[in-house]
């Protein structure tokens, strides 16, 4: 098991995929609340940051899917993957929520990073998740906060809203200057 929290110049990037950033990764694995031996779900996985973190988390015992629309982003992820040498994650290339179908288990839990027909995903989502499971989603626009929280809570999750933001300190020759990552919010909802 490794704590989340890989530095992010350890994964292999490409300038137009985003990614989640560190500091975020920590906190929203931490809310999706893993263990040893968990499943978990990672919509939109991008660079596949969060998967790898999940991965190595959850360990041999455990399970992760990466869900990605994008033909270069699930390259990278692959590529990320191969590069931990993790033997526990099963690429998905598709668009959620249909490329949830894919899953026949049911899991522990599910980060949505990609939010493009979240109310779908997340009706979807919550059909392949345990009770007690939780999702978390990244988001930028209060807009989408907004829709995720209306939708957990149709569910009947018990739902929660954090921003967060972050400054990183870069070391220049005059001391260290705080830059400023971009705040975003991380809403979370556990299935009763
Ligand atoms: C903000 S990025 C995710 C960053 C990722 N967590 C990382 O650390 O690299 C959002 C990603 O979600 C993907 N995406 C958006 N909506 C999606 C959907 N409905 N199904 C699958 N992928 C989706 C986008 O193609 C993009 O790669």
């Amino acid at each position: 098991m490794r704590m989340p929290g890989i530095p992010d110049e350890e994964f292999i990037r490409e300038e137009k995929i985003p990614m989640t950033k560190e500091e975020i990764r920590v906190l929203a694995l931490s809310k999706a609340k893993l263990f040893e031996g968990a499943k978990f779900i990672d919509v939109g996985s991008g660079t596949g940051s969060v998967t790898v973190e999940a991965s190595l988390f959850v360990g041999e015992k455990g399970k992760v899917w990466a869900i990605e629309k994008e033909k270069e982003a699930v390259q990278l992820t692959r590529k990320n993957v191969e590069k931990f040498g993790l033997k526990n994650v099963i690429i998905i290339e598709g668009e959620a929520p249909e490329a949830l179908d894919h899953i026949n288990e049911t899991v522990d839990a599910i980060f949505i990073g990609g939010t493009e027909r979240l109310e779908e995903i997340i009706v979807t989502a919550d059909k392949k998740l345990k009770k007690g499971g939780r999702i978390v989603i990244d988001a930028i626009l209060l807009e989408t906060v907004t829709k995720a929280l209306s939708v957990l809570n149709q569910l009947n999750y018990k739902t929660e809203v954090v921003e967060v933001i972050v400054a990183k300190g870069m070391k220049t020759s005059k001391g260290y200057a705080m830059i400023s990552r971009n705040p975003i919010f991380i809403v979370y909802g556990e299935k009763q």
